[in-house]
């Protein structure tokens, strides 16, 4: 097949590639649900806890199957210390998610059962994904500023418990609960780049860590989930939201990609943004974070003004984790603490309906010739 014969749908836009029951993107109601129901509701209304019950098990938890939920996510958040050992002795010059990269690829080898792909043993093995992550999250960060590690507290909060082991304290309710909205945002987003990426590896009958360990990969860039720590580095040059309108415009004319505005879903505005706006401000009301929430408004109104380009969930994370005392590098792993709850009820999805993932290519190359002999070929 040849370019010119074919229709090349670039980055695959536009192309519906399969089915799912696990969330819900609208672009013509800028809205989006999780197991039918509307994002802004679980975010006012429940713990990041009870969203991944939802989106594993497609409905909201009873109290009773909440609280054995819980205990056994607190009692899977340790690492081995075999795990300590070795991400104790990855480079301080590795990107934190290159840590959480090595880390899910680890576990995996540590997991006798890591080839088992029935539902059920990968729900035990995403609940141990989901425990573990915050706990490596922390110990890298705290590692890299030679603090010693502050392990899990049990009687704690997936939420509370992460400030914990970073800071070795929880910090005013705003902030927690502003995380926990922030988490609950992010958990799910159909067939992003980092999830179509988990369910390709999974079409071919890979294992949930080799897939969850391409995700991470996905996430990592700029373009995609790295666009949350790429925002706060924007907001620090620009420095001043007296010179964000300026800074903006210059940036539009010389062509280069604003962090944290724009999606290939949503064109008129991320479903997502104004509930994580609003617990951005409570909390920026709290910290002292007006510069930042100046900063925000004064490029949200350019972007549209001068491009109708609206902000994605990226850009109102990016401030609101950096007001909460995380070094920027973290940002992106957060999400994948988050985003590990969506990506594997995507590959246990993939799994119970899978047809391997293969589209075609359509050849730019050179014309069909023959190989020279080597006589000639090699001469000279
Ligand atoms: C959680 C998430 O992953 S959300 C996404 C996070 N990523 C970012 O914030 C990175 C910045 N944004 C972008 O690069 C893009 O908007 C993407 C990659 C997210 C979506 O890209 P696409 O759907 O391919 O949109 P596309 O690139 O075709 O954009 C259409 C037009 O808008 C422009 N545009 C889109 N986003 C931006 C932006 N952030 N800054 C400047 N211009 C932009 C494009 O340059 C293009 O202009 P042109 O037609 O003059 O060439
Ligand atoms: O849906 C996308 O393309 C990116 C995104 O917003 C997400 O993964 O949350």
């Amino acid at each position: 097949m040849n370019a010119q014969d074919v229709e090349i749908r670039k980055g695959l836009a536009g192309v519906v590639v399969d089915t799912t029951a696990i969330s819900k993107v609208m672009e013509e109601s800028n809205s989006l649900t999780y197991r039918g129901y509307p994002v802004q509701d679980l975010a006012a209304n429940c713990c990041f806890e009870e969203v991944a019950y939802l989106i594993w098990h497609g409905d909201l938890p009873n109290a009773d199957q909440l609280r054995r939920f819980m205990e056994r996510e607190r009692a899977q958040r340790e690492l081995s210390r075999s795990m300590i050992s070795l991400l104790g002795r990855l480079p301080d010059s590795c990107h934190p998610m290159d840590t959480l990269r090595t880390a899910i690829s680890a576990l995996g080898a540590e997991d006798p059962s890591s080839e088992n792909n029935d539902p059920r043993a990968n729900l035990v093995k995403a609940l141990t994904m989901m425990a573990k992550l915050p706990t490596v999250v922390a110990f890298d960060y705290r590692r890299r500023r030679g603090l010693d590690r502050i392990p899990p507290d049990p009687a704690l909060g997936f939420a509370e418990n992460f400030f914990h082991m970073c800071f070795g304290a929880v910090p005013e309710p705003e902030t927690v609960r502003c995380f926990e909205v922030s988490l609950i945002l992010y958990a799910e987003h159909s067939f992003n780049a980092s999830t179509f990426t988990a369910r390709v590896v999974t079409s071919t009958l890979s294992d949930i860590y080799s897939a969850v360990t391409a995700a991470i990969g996905a996430l990592k860039g700029s373009l995609h989930g790295g666009a949350n720590e790429a925002v706060m580095h924007m907001m620090l040059e620009i420095g001043d939201p007296i010179r964000a309108g300026d800074w903006l415009r210059d940036a539009l004319a010389t062509r280069r990609k604003v962090m944290g505005f724009g999606h290939r879903v949503y064109k008129h505005g991320d479903s997502r943004v104004p509930t994580m706006k609003q617990a951005f401000l409570a909390m920026a009301a709290k910290k002292h974070g007006q510069k930042w929430v100046e900063m925000y408004d004064a490029l949200e109104r350019t972007m549209i003004e001068e491009k109708g380009i609206h902000p994605n969930l990226d850009f109102p994370t990016g401030p609101a984790y950096y007001l909460m005392g995380f070094d920027i590098p973290m940002f992106t792993p957060i999400f994948v603490m988050s985003r590990i709850t969506g990506w594997t009820a995507h590959i246990i999805e993939q799994i119970e309906s899978n047809s391997l993932i293969r589209p075609l290519s359509a050849y730019s190359g050179a014309e069909q010739r023959t190989v020279p002999a080597p006589a000639s070929r090699l001469a000279g």
